[in-house]
């Protein structure tokens, strides 16, 4: 089944690559929110509605695969279980919202899984680009061309004076999300984070948790995005966020070098803990894991850790997710069994690459 390959592997490419300031961006996400006119909106349309929408925007999509040079998979979501549906989810490829809905919605994925089109969400059309490292001009091209294909074909509802209508009101006009997922454990560690979030948020963005909007700032990684959209440009948008994500990213570098100037030793021991438990621990929270894994992350971006891949680390923090450690495990999982299951398969991926690493230093010797 064409879903298995989106399910099996807990590491999207998008998260395995190393864009621009990756050692504290992880991800670039560009969101478009738009709907079709003669239909009503998701929240009052009918089954039939729904049907129809689902059908159409997915046939257009998948008619344009060629022009984008895209291999594009449509997933039904009601075709999908309980457990890969939240598989999706923590894969970042659909919303809790898609995943938990009881309407006709599917979802269409490139192979690469860099593109996602959630259908009959909270909008008719919700399509989102994800770009590793800082990549916002780059996403929004790629979105941008999507959605131009698709409006040849589909007539949007869209207003002279408001822009693109949706949903909810806090989207409509340009129905632009631009996200950078952001690794930010020197802020965090020398507690200027709750300053900086009051900042951002003046400046017209939000800061989320690692899972948008609800969710907690889970291993110090922390999703910055704009609250607006209505009376500015998708180019404003865009370049204030590029703007606000290069100021924190300077913070974020003079956090790391003070840190290293007035308690390397101490870091160094944290840092080296955090990879020790990761290593040997046979009971792990995700907190836990969450903490320890953005050490060794930190560690490995300043030069303290060497012989660690930073990719094990993005799909450690995708795998040791609820849905994940269940579809490994082929069973259902109380809280202690996930938590013993968590720390199994990190110590079980860490000793992997060691070995790995003793392989070549043999080939070597
Ligand atoms: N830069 C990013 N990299 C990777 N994943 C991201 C990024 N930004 C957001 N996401 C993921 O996208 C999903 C949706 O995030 P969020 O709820 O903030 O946005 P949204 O659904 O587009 O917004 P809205 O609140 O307007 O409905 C979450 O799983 C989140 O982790």
């Amino acid at each position: 089944m064409v879903i298995e390959k989106f399910l099996d592997n807990s590491l999207s490419s998008w998260m395995a690559g190393r864009g621009e300031h990756s050692d504290i961006v992880m991800s670039t996400r560009i969101r478009l929110a738009r709907n079709l006119t003669g239909y009503r909106f998701p929240l009052a349309f009918t089954e039939d509605e729904a049907h129809r929408i689902d059908q159409s925007i997915s046939a257009t999509l998948l008619d344009a695969s060629e022009e984008l040079q895209m291999n594009i998979s449509s997933v039904q979501i009601k075709d999908l279980s309980e457990l890969n549906r939240q598989v999706l989810v923590e894969k970042h490829l659909i919303s809790p919202k898609l995943a938990n809905s009881r309407i006709e919605g599917s979802v269409l994925l490139s192979e690469d899984e860099s593109v996602s089109v959630m259908i009959n969400e909270e909008d008719h059309i919700r399509m989102q680009c994800l770009f590793p490292g800082l990549q916002i001009e780059e996403a929004y091209a790629l979105a941008d061309k999507i959605d131009r294909i698709l409006e040849k074909e589909l007539s949007y509802a869209f207003d002279e004076q408001f822009g693109y209508l949706t949903s909810c009101p806090t989207n409509t006009g340009t129905g632009l999300r631009a996200s950078v997922m952001m690794h930010l454990p020197a802020l965090t560690m020398s507690k200027q984070m709750n300053r900086i979030v009051t900042i951002i948020s003046r400046l017209g963005m939000v800061v989320r948790g690692i899972y948008g909007e609800g969710s907690e700032a889970l291993g110090n990684v922390y999703q910055v995005s704009n609250q607006t959209t209505l009376g500015k440009t998708e180019e404003d948008i865009l370049a204030d966020l590029q703007s606000i994500t290069e100021q924190i990213i300077q913070k974020e570098k003079e956090a790391r070098s003070a840190l290293l100037k007035h308690s390397a030793n101490t870091l160094e021991d944290r840092l080296y803990r955090s990879l020790g438990t990761l290593s040997y621990a046979r009971i792990m929270t995700t907190e836990e894991a969450g903490k320890c894994l953005s050490d060794v992350r930190l560690g490995i971006d300043m030069g303290l850790i060497q012989d660690v891949d930073v990719t094990i680390l993005n799909e450690c923090m995708v795998f040791m997710q609820p849905g994940f450690l269940q579809k490994f495990a082929g069973a259902t999982l109380n809280t202690s069994e996930r938590d013993m299951f968590r720390a199994k398969l990190i110590r079980e991926r860490l000793q992997k690459m060691g070995e790995k690493r003793i392989t070549k230093g043999e080939e070597l010797a």
